[in-house]
Protein backbone atom coordinates (compact mmCIF):
# COMPACT_ATOMS: atom_id res chain seq x y z
CA UNK A 1 0.00 0.00 0.00
CA UNK A 2 1.18 3.91 -0.73
CA UNK A 3 0.53 6.00 1.76
CA UNK A 4 0.53 9.59 1.26
CA UNK A 5 -0.27 12.85 3.18
CA UNK A 6 -3.28 13.73 1.10
CA UNK A 7 -6.52 15.03 2.59
CA UNK A 8 -9.11 13.88 1.55
CA UNK A 9 -13.16 15.68 0.68
CA UNK A 10 -11.03 18.84 -0.10
CA UNK A 11 -14.36 20.19 -1.82
CA UNK A 12 -18.36 20.65 -0.35
CA UNK A 13 -16.06 22.05 3.17
CA UNK A 14 -18.93 24.55 4.98
CA UNK A 15 -18.25 28.10 5.33
CA UNK A 16 -20.38 30.57 7.21
CA UNK A 17 -19.34 34.20 7.62
CA UNK A 18 -17.21 35.53 10.60
CA UNK A 19 -19.46 36.59 13.33
CA UNK A 20 -17.36 39.71 14.16
CA UNK A 21 -15.76 42.18 11.93
CA UNK A 22 -12.18 41.20 13.02
CA UNK A 23 -9.92 39.28 10.58
CA UNK A 24 -9.62 35.71 11.23
CA UNK A 25 -6.46 34.42 12.90
CA UNK A 26 -5.90 31.07 12.94
CA UNK A 27 -3.40 30.66 16.23
CA UNK A 28 -2.03 26.72 14.53
CA UNK A 29 0.83 25.66 12.82
CA UNK A 30 -0.94 22.47 11.60
CA UNK A 31 -0.68 22.36 7.80
CA UNK A 32 -4.29 20.53 7.76
CA UNK A 33 -5.61 22.49 9.94
CA UNK A 34 -4.84 25.16 7.39
CA UNK A 35 -5.63 22.99 4.44
CA UNK A 36 -8.71 22.44 5.76
CA UNK A 37 -9.66 26.08 6.35
CA UNK A 38 -8.40 27.11 2.75
CA UNK A 39 -10.36 24.18 1.04
CA UNK A 40 -13.57 25.61 2.67
CA UNK A 41 -13.08 29.06 1.32
CA UNK A 42 -12.04 31.18 4.55
CA UNK A 43 -9.05 34.13 4.73
CA UNK A 44 -7.09 34.00 7.30
CA UNK A 45 -3.60 34.05 8.84
CA UNK A 46 -1.51 31.79 10.55
CA UNK A 47 0.01 32.59 14.04
CA UNK A 48 0.65 29.28 16.15
CA UNK A 49 0.51 29.48 19.92
CA UNK A 50 3.88 28.96 22.09
CA UNK A 51 4.40 25.13 23.20
CA UNK A 52 3.92 26.16 26.53
CA UNK A 53 0.51 26.77 25.99
CA UNK A 54 0.67 23.15 25.22
CA UNK A 55 1.56 21.37 28.40
CA UNK A 56 0.64 20.56 32.21
CA UNK A 57 -1.56 17.38 31.70
CA UNK A 58 -3.40 16.61 34.41
CA UNK A 59 -3.69 13.19 35.03
CA UNK A 60 -7.31 13.21 36.02
CA UNK A 61 -8.24 14.67 32.95
CA UNK A 62 -10.47 12.92 30.09
CA UNK A 63 -9.58 13.28 26.65
CA UNK A 64 -12.25 16.07 25.94
CA UNK A 65 -11.43 17.90 28.53
CA UNK A 66 -7.28 17.82 27.56
CA UNK A 67 -8.67 19.17 24.23
CA UNK A 68 -11.01 21.59 25.54
CA UNK A 69 -8.33 23.16 27.82
CA UNK A 70 -5.42 23.07 25.79
CA UNK A 71 -7.40 24.24 22.51
CA UNK A 72 -8.12 27.46 25.42
CA UNK A 73 -4.57 28.02 26.37
CA UNK A 74 -3.81 28.22 22.50
CA UNK A 75 -6.21 30.53 21.97
CA UNK A 76 -5.48 32.65 25.41
CA UNK A 77 -1.81 32.79 24.47
CA UNK A 78 -2.14 34.59 20.39
CA UNK A 79 -5.06 36.69 21.97
CA UNK A 80 -2.69 37.74 24.29
CA UNK A 81 -0.04 39.26 21.52
CA UNK A 82 -3.01 40.78 19.88
CA UNK A 83 -4.96 44.05 20.09
CA UNK A 84 -7.70 42.82 18.01
CA UNK A 85 -9.01 39.68 15.77
CA UNK A 86 -10.81 36.15 15.88
CA UNK A 87 -8.18 33.64 17.01
CA UNK A 88 -9.41 29.86 15.98
CA UNK A 89 -6.82 27.64 18.08
CA UNK A 90 -7.49 23.83 18.11
CA UNK A 91 -5.97 20.85 19.74
CA UNK A 92 -6.70 16.63 18.81
CA UNK A 93 -6.03 13.40 20.41
CA UNK A 94 -7.15 9.50 19.59
CA UNK A 95 -8.29 7.94 23.05
CA UNK A 96 -7.96 4.06 23.11
CA UNK A 97 -10.17 2.19 26.45
CA UNK A 98 -9.34 5.37 28.43
CA UNK A 99 -5.81 5.89 27.38
CA UNK A 100 -5.16 9.23 25.59
CA UNK A 101 -2.94 9.03 22.33
CA UNK A 102 -0.88 12.51 21.90
CA UNK A 103 1.81 12.83 18.83
CA UNK A 104 4.27 10.46 19.49
CA UNK A 105 7.89 11.46 20.79
CA UNK A 106 9.66 9.13 18.00
CA UNK A 107 9.62 5.67 16.30
CA UNK A 108 9.07 3.39 18.79
CA UNK A 109 6.35 5.87 20.68
CA UNK A 110 4.61 5.77 17.28
CA UNK A 111 5.15 1.93 17.22
CA UNK A 112 3.78 0.90 20.38
CA UNK A 113 0.47 3.41 19.47
CA UNK A 114 0.22 1.67 16.15
CA UNK A 115 0.04 -1.52 17.88
CA UNK A 116 -2.45 -0.41 20.39
CA UNK A 117 -4.99 1.16 17.91
CA UNK A 118 -4.30 -1.99 15.57
CA UNK A 119 -7.59 -3.97 14.76
CA UNK A 120 -9.70 -1.06 17.86
CA UNK A 121 -12.48 0.97 18.17
CA UNK A 122 -11.20 4.35 19.52
CA UNK A 123 -11.93 7.75 19.30
CA UNK A 124 -10.36 11.16 18.27
CA UNK A 125 -11.48 14.15 20.08
CA UNK A 126 -11.22 17.49 18.59
CA UNK A 127 -11.17 20.62 21.11
CA UNK A 128 -11.23 24.04 19.50
CA UNK A 129 -11.46 27.70 20.83
CA UNK A 130 -13.34 30.40 18.73
CA UNK A 131 -12.14 33.50 20.42
CA UNK A 132 -12.98 37.19 19.95
CA UNK A 133 -10.35 39.82 21.09
CA UNK A 134 -12.63 42.86 20.60
CA UNK A 135 -15.44 41.58 22.45
CA UNK A 136 -13.41 39.68 24.96
CA UNK A 137 -15.46 36.77 24.75
CA UNK A 138 -14.93 32.89 23.25
CA UNK A 139 -16.29 29.99 22.55
CA UNK A 140 -14.63 26.39 23.32
CA UNK A 141 -16.15 23.38 22.23
CA UNK A 142 -15.43 19.60 21.67
CA UNK A 143 -16.07 16.81 18.70
CA UNK A 144 -15.89 13.29 18.83
CA UNK A 145 -14.83 10.99 15.81
CA UNK A 146 -15.21 7.25 16.28
CA UNK A 147 -13.15 5.12 13.83
CA UNK A 148 -12.52 1.48 13.61
CA UNK A 149 -9.01 0.61 12.87
CA UNK A 150 -8.07 -2.40 11.01
CA UNK A 151 -5.96 -5.18 11.98
CA UNK A 152 -2.58 -3.99 10.94
CA UNK A 153 0.02 -6.19 8.73
CA UNK A 154 3.60 -6.24 9.99
CA UNK A 155 3.95 -5.21 6.60
CA UNK A 156 2.01 -2.34 6.66
CA UNK A 157 3.34 -1.71 10.27
CA UNK A 158 6.61 -1.40 8.86
CA UNK A 159 5.87 0.48 5.94
CA UNK A 160 3.82 3.25 7.60
CA UNK A 161 6.60 3.54 10.00
CA UNK A 162 8.89 4.02 7.29
CA UNK A 163 6.89 6.39 5.74
CA UNK A 164 7.45 8.75 8.83
CA UNK A 165 4.02 10.40 8.09
CA UNK A 166 3.23 9.86 11.98
CA UNK A 167 5.44 12.33 12.68
CA UNK A 168 3.46 15.48 14.55
CA UNK A 169 -0.04 13.52 14.46
CA UNK A 170 -2.31 12.31 17.37
CA UNK A 171 -2.52 8.85 17.61
CA UNK A 172 0.51 8.34 15.14
CA UNK A 173 -1.66 7.40 12.61
CA UNK A 174 -3.03 10.36 9.66
CA UNK A 175 -6.79 8.95 8.88
CA UNK A 176 -5.78 11.07 5.37
CA UNK A 177 -2.28 8.72 4.80
CA UNK A 178 -3.78 5.58 4.11
CA UNK A 179 -6.60 4.15 1.92
CA UNK A 180 -9.19 2.05 3.94
CA UNK A 181 -6.99 1.44 7.53
CA UNK A 182 -9.14 3.90 8.99
CA UNK A 183 -13.16 3.49 8.95
CA UNK A 184 -15.50 6.94 10.50
CA UNK A 185 -18.28 5.09 12.53
CA UNK A 186 -21.98 6.82 12.43
CA UNK A 187 -21.44 9.47 10.22
CA UNK A 188 -18.82 10.90 12.52
CA UNK A 189 -16.64 13.87 11.33
CA UNK A 190 -13.81 13.17 9.02
CA UNK A 191 -12.30 16.57 9.08
CA UNK A 192 -12.48 16.35 12.96
CA UNK A 193 -10.41 13.61 12.61
CA UNK A 194 -7.86 15.55 10.47
CA UNK A 195 -7.85 18.41 13.28
CA UNK A 196 -10.66 20.44 12.83
CA UNK A 197 -14.44 19.50 12.94
CA UNK A 198 -15.49 21.74 9.52
CA UNK A 199 -19.24 20.99 10.13
CA UNK A 200 -19.50 22.44 13.82
CA UNK A 201 -17.04 25.37 13.51
CA UNK A 202 -19.11 26.71 10.59
CA UNK A 203 -22.05 26.27 13.35
CA UNK A 204 -20.31 28.00 15.84
CA UNK A 205 -19.87 30.70 13.74
CA UNK A 206 -23.49 31.60 12.70
CA UNK A 207 -24.54 30.54 16.70
CA UNK A 208 -21.36 32.81 18.28
CA UNK A 209 -23.56 35.57 19.52
CA UNK A 210 -25.67 32.83 21.46
CA UNK A 211 -22.79 30.93 22.36
CA UNK A 212 -19.94 32.88 23.59
CA UNK A 213 -18.81 33.33 27.22
CA UNK A 214 -17.16 36.14 28.79
CA UNK A 215 -13.94 35.56 29.42
CA UNK A 216 -12.59 36.03 32.87
CA UNK A 217 -9.04 37.43 33.67
CA UNK A 218 -7.41 36.99 36.44
CA UNK A 219 -3.85 37.66 37.94
CA UNK A 220 -2.36 35.34 35.87
CA UNK A 221 -4.02 35.22 33.07
CA UNK A 222 -7.54 33.91 31.53
CA UNK A 223 -9.05 31.59 33.79
CA UNK A 224 -10.51 28.67 32.18
CA UNK A 225 -14.21 28.49 31.79
CA UNK A 226 -15.64 25.27 33.67
C1 LIG B 1 -5.74 11.80 14.34
C2 LIG B 1 -5.06 12.69 13.33
C3 LIG B 1 -4.39 13.81 13.73
N1 LIG B 1 -3.76 14.61 12.80
C4 LIG B 1 -3.00 15.78 13.25
C5 LIG B 1 -3.82 17.05 13.43
C6 LIG B 1 -2.91 17.88 14.33
O1 LIG B 1 -2.02 18.63 13.47
C7 LIG B 1 -2.10 16.84 15.10
C8 LIG B 1 -2.43 16.83 16.58
O2 LIG B 1 -1.62 17.75 17.25
P1 LIG B 1 -2.14 19.12 17.88
O3 LIG B 1 -1.36 19.34 19.11
O4 LIG B 1 -3.63 19.11 17.97
O5 LIG B 1 -1.74 20.23 16.79
P2 LIG B 1 -0.32 20.62 16.20
O6 LIG B 1 0.76 20.38 17.20
O7 LIG B 1 -0.16 19.93 14.86
O8 LIG B 1 -0.49 22.16 15.92
P3 LIG B 1 -0.82 23.36 16.97
O9 LIG B 1 -0.55 22.85 18.38
O10 LIG B 1 0.08 24.47 16.56
O11 LIG B 1 -2.27 23.66 16.77
O12 LIG B 1 -2.42 15.57 14.53
C9 LIG B 1 -3.82 14.31 11.44
O13 LIG B 1 -3.27 15.04 10.62
N2 LIG B 1 -4.51 13.22 11.03
C10 LIG B 1 -5.15 12.38 11.90
O14 LIG B 1 -5.77 11.39 11.47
Amino acid sequence: MKFTDNLPLMSGLPRADLPTDESLILASGSPRRSQLLKAAGYSFTVQPASDEAECGMCSRETAPELVARYAYRKAADVASKNDGGLILAADTVASCYGQILGKPHDIEHAEAMLRQLSGRRHDVFSGFCVWSVSQNRCVVEVVRTELQMQTLSEEMLAEYLDSMLWEGKAGAFGFQDGNDWLEVLDGGSETNVVGLPMERLAEVFRDFDLLATEIAIEKDGPSFPN
